[in-house]
Order: structure tokens, then sequence, then C-alpha cells
């Protein structure tokens, strides 16, 4: 069974995916894939760098990321460019370490990505885990995490589909308002009815 564990920014999706980990899950991390096709030397980046210009670019060759981050989250003409030009690379690499996986014997591979509704990728799944949490706690956390300003935060979580939209495209919601023991319990909860089924 392929889980495809997704949410919006600050939801909560990486706090369950250690979760899924520590009960012994392979995990397929999207936004971890999404910095290795970057990485200094590549295609990808080259054509980051001819896309967006030079001040992408910091001084030791690598991504500037803040930098990116604030052209891409203020502008949908500019995401879509940087989306076309990297989601390709990072379903690629996905895949790859979901075909390893499989044929080293997993049965069930946790598929976390970020944009799989976004992105129309609910097919490469056999079922949908959505995190939840309210607005208002999303924004707080966000805030809280990345050191955002009311703005930064605002935008990055505009530049996202709803969480209510996404919920109803879940096979199953985990709501991440609480503490993190009943986040688990949740999931526990979710992962035992899904090995029945
Ligand atoms: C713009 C970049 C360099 C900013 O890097 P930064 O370190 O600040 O953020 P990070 O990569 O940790 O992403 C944080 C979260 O932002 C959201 N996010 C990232 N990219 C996008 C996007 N293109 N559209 C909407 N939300 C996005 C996701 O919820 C993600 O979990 C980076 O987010 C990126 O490379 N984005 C494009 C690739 C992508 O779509 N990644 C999402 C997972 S496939
Ligand atoms: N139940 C909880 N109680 C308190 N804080 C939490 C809880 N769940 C998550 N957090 C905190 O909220 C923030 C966002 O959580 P997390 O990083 O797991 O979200 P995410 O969905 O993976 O975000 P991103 O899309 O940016 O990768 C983190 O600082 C995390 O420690």
């Amino acid at each position: 069974m392929i889980i495809g564990l997704t949410g919006s920014i600050a939801s909560g999706k990486s706090t369950v995916s250690n979760m899924l980990k520590e009960l012994g899950y392979p995990i397929v991390d999207a936004d971890l894939v999404a910095r290795v096709v970057v990485e200094k030397g590549t295609k990808t980046l080259e054509t980051i760098r001819e896309a967006f210009g030079e001040e992408v670019i910091s001084e030791d060759g690598t991504l500037n990321r803040e930098e990116l981050g604030n052209i891409i989250f203020s502008s949908p003409q500019k995401r879509k460019q940087l989306n076309d030009i990297m989601h390709p690379a990072i379903r690629e690499e996905m895949l790859r370490q979901k075909h390893f996986l499989l044929e080293k014997g997993y049965d069930t591979i946790v598929m976390d990505i970020p944009l799989l509704f976004e992105s129309k990728l609910q097919s490469y799944v056999d079922k949908i885990l959505v995190v939840t949490v309210t607005e208002e706690t999303q924004l707080n956390r966000l805030m809280a995490r990345n050191n955002y300003s009311l703005e930064e935060a605002t935008a990055r979580i505009q530049s996202q589909l709803p969480l209510s939209i996404k919920e109803q495209g879940a096979d199953a919601v985990i709501y991440n308002n609480g503490t993190l023991e009943y986040t688990k319990e949740q999931l526990q909860k979710i992962l035992s009815l899904w090995k029945k089924e």
C-alpha cells in the first residue's frame, strides 16, 4: 500500500511523517527530494539560474532558498515557472525511490507530498492521509517556526489549496490542533483500520 501523506504548509506533515518513521515505515519525502534535485552542479539548478537570474544563487554556488522563496510566493506566474522546472525532476526521483523501496520488499510506503492535490498526484497513491489544523493554528505555527511576518506566512498559505478542500479528498484526516499524543493516537487508529481492509 502506498500512503500519500499531505496537508498544507505547517499543518504537521513532518510531525506525522516522523511518527510513521518511528513506527518503521519507509518514507519518500518530496521536500527532501526537492532539495536534492537542485544541489550544486545539477542541470535543474542551472535551468533555475537561467530563468531567475544570478540573485537566486548564493556565493558558494548553491541555491539561495530564501531569495527564491520570496520571488515565487509573491507571484503565481513565477511559482508556475519554478514548478514547471522542478516538478518533473522531483516526480522522477520520488518514483525511483518508491521502486527502490518496493524492490527491497517493503509492502507499505509513505510518500510525504505537500502538493499532492495541487499537482493532481492522487492516482500515484492508494490512500490519502491529510494532516489538518485550523487556519489560526496554521498561521501561528508557521510564523513561529520560520520567523515569518504575517505577510510572509499568509503568502505561503495562500499559494496552496485550502485545507478544507484537501480534507474532502482524503481517505482519512488527522486533526493536529491538539497534543502530539492525540495526533499519534489518531494516526495509530487509522493505520490499524487500513491494515484490516
Ligand atoms: C522555493 C523554495 C526554494 C523555498 O525553500 P524553503 O527552504 O524556504 O522552503 P521548503 O522547501 O522547506 O518548503 C516549505 C513548504 O513550502 C511549501 N511549498 C514549497 N514549494 C511550493 C510551491 N511551489 N507551491 C506551493 N507551496 C510550496 C510546501 O508546503 C513545503 O513543505 C522551495 O520551497 C522549493 O524549491 N520549492 C519548489 C519545489 C516544490 O514545489 N516543493 C514542494 C514539494 S514537491
Ligand atoms: N500537535 C502539535 N502541537 C504543537 N506544535 C506542533 C504540533 N504539530 C506540529 N507542531 C509544530 O508546528 C510546526 C509545523 O509542523 P510541521 O513542520 O510538522 O509541518 P509541515 O506540514 O511538515 O510543514 P511544511 O509543509 O512547511 O514542511 C512545527 O514547528 C512543529 O513543531
